[in-house]
C-alpha cells in the first residue's frame, strides 16, 4: 500500500509500496526509525485512516472497501485497540470500563459476566474491578485498557507503544499478559514499538524504513537471542549506529 499526505509541494510519501502479511495467531512487532511510517501503517491497518492506494485485508475481508457503517461494525466486533493514552473513562469503574465495548453493542452477549471474570483473571484485575481509574497505578490502567481491548474477543489487537508510559517492572508484567492473551485466547497482535526489550516479546518483527519494508527478524531461540537480533537489525537500519534505549 501507499500513503501520501498533503498536496503539491507539501506532499509526503509516508508509505511507499509497503506490503506484508500477518498470519493468524502471530504476535508481530513493527519497528523502524522515527518518521519511518509506523504510526501511519498502524492507523491504516486499524481502519482509522485510509491508504492512498492499495488495500488492507483482514481475515479475507477487504477493510479498505467497506462503507462507514460496515467499518464501524467490523471495528467493534473484530478489532481491539490498546493505545498509549489508555482512554479510560474516569467516571466509570474498572469493570464498567472493561465492559464498555460490550455495552455499545445492540445486545449484551449471553456470557457477559463470564467474559468479565475471564479477562480480569488473565490481566490480574480481579481485586480492582470496583475501583476507579484514578485509584490505579499507570501499569494497572494499561492492563484495564488491555482487558477492554480483548473483551469483545477480537481477531486482531493493535497496540501502539503499549509500554511507553510504564516503568520496566510494569512493562514486563504487561508484556507477559499480552503474551498470554496471544497464546490463550489465540488473538493476533500487531504492536508498534521503539523499544527492543518490548519487541522481544513478539514472535516476529517487521522493520520499516522510509515507508518501505526493510527487513524482518523472527524469533527462533530464547528471548535474549531474539533481543540481540533486534538490536543488530536496529544498528543495520540506522547505518551502524546502535541506539541503546
Ligand atoms: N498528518 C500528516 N501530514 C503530513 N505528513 C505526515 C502526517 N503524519 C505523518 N506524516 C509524515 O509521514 C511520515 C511518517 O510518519 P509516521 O508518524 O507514520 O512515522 P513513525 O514511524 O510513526 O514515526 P515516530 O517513530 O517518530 O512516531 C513522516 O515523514 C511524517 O512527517
Amino acid at each position: 500500500m501507499t500513503k501520501m499526505y498533503g498536496h503539491r509541494q507539501n506532499r509526503v510519501q509516508a508509505l511507499n509500496d509497503l506490503s506484508f502479511k500477518i498470519d493468524e495467531g502471530e504476535f508481530v512487532g513493527i519497528m523502524g526509525p522515527s518518521g519511518a511510517g509506523k504510526s501511519t501503517l498502524l492507523n491504516i491497518m486499524a481502519t482509522i485512516d485510509q491508504p492512498t492506494s492499495g488495500k488492507v485485508v483482514v481475515g479475507g475481508q477487504d477493510v479498505t472497501a467497506m462503507s462507514d457503517a460496515e467499518l464501524a461494525n467490523f471495528r467493534r466486533e473484530e478489532l481491539g485497540f490498546i493505545f498509549q493514552d489508555f482512554n479510560l473513562l474516569d467516571n466509570l469503574t474498572v469493570k464498567e470500563n472493561i465492559a464498555l465495548p460490550l455495552t455499545l453493542t445492540p445486545k449484551l452477549p449471553a456470557d457477559f459476566d463470564q467474559r468479565i471474570v475471564q479477562v480480569s483473571e488473565i490481566l490480574g484485575l480481579n481485586e480492582l474491578l470496583n475501583r476507579y481509574p484514578s485509584e490505579l497505578s499507570i501499569g494497572q490502567r494499561q492492563r484495564v485498557a488491555s482487558a477492554r481491548a480483548m473483551i469483545t474477543k477480537p481477531k486482531l489487537i493493535f497496540a501502539d507503544e503499549p509500554t511507553g508510559s510504564l516503568d520496566s517492572a510494569a512493562a514486563t508484567e504487561l508484556l507477559r499478559y499480552l503474551t498470554e492473551i496471544n497464546l490463550q485466547e489465540d488473538i493476533t497482535i500487531m504492536m508498534v514499538t521503539h523499544d527492543a526489550f518490548t519487541a522481544s516479546y513478539c514472535n516476529r518483527i517487521v522493520f520499516i524504513k522510509d515507508g518501505a519494508y526493510f527487513a524482518e527478524v523472527t524469533k527462533h531461540g530464547s528471548r535474549q537471542q531474539f533481543f540481540n537480533s533486534i538490536i543488530d537489525m536496529e544498528a543495520t537500519i540506522s547505518g551502524g549506529h546502535t541506539h541503546v534505549r
